[in-house]
């Protein structure tokens, strides 16, 4: 089996090939997203010209380091081009992000972007999401009332499963923006946009893992070479 870090290089790789001088872009979180800016900042240290908006402090610090110039969503507020990685990749390139706890940050950025790419080792590729516990982004404050809000919302789409709030050397883990995460492990998730939708209607709820319609191709990187898949 190929080396799973040598996948995301070559799915960073084949990314790389979208980006074009003088574009404005958004800049993913995680190990994949990480070979992207190492390649880019080769790139950018060969004379290309962008500039990206990180979608975490981990990111940032990473440009900084490789001397990829960075903005922000408040002096650029809308960019090219997004390339960031996922937890899972799903049908209609459905997406369930945030096991590195950027959820927000990232949505946000993928937003903004005019198209956004994902990119990936094949084993993110799945039929149904839900392998991965589903992150959801909360306010400290309630954490207790909102947990169990998600849960009874989630019951009356026929989800079950435990809720467990995600810490870092025993204690709970503090997201860029200051919040809480609670990874929600239901299972396979067969409507994620009735789910999206019922969780972002709960208070105390900041964001969660499902991004929907958001991906306009996915680069996946396996064994047998990189594919691209368009939305
Ligand atoms: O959503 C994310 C961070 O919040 C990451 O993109 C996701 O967790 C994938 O990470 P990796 O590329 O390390 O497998």
């Amino acid at each position: 089996m190929a080396d799973q870090q040598a996948l995301k290089v070559e799915a960073a790789r084949e990314a790389l090939k979208f980006v074009e001088d003088g574009m404005r872009l958004g800049i993913g979180t995680g190990s994949t997203a990480a070979e992207f800016v190492r390649l880019l900042a080769e790139r950018v240290a060969d004379g290309l010209s962008i500039i990206g908006v990180p979608t975490s402090e981990r990111t940032a610090k990473l440009c900084r380091e490789l001397g990829v110039p960075l903005t922000s969503l408040e002096e650029t507020p809308e960019l090219d081009l997004g390339v960031d990685g996922a937890d899972e990749i799903g049908p209609g390139l459905s997406l369930m992000k945030g096991g590195g706890g950027a959820l927000l940050r990232e949505k946000i950025v993928a937003a903004a972007c005019r198209d956004f790419i994902v990119i990936a080792d094949e084993t993110k590729h799945v039929e149904t999401l839900g392998r991965f516990p589903l992150p959801i982004e909360i306010n400290e404050f309630g954490r207790g009332a909102t947990s169990a809000a998600i849960s009874r919302a989630a019951k009356k789409l026929g989800l079950s499963g435990e809720i467990r709030l995600r810490e870092r050397d025993g204690k709970p883990f503090e997201t860029d923006g200051g919040h809480l995460i609670l990874d929600a492990s239901f299972g396979r998730i067969p409507e994620p946009r009735a789910l999206s939708d019922a969780l972002h209607a709960i208070p105390g709820v900041v964001e969660h893992g499902l991004f929907l319609d958001m991906a306009g191709r996915a680069v996946l990187a396996g064994a047998q070479g990189v594919r691209t898949i368009q939305a």
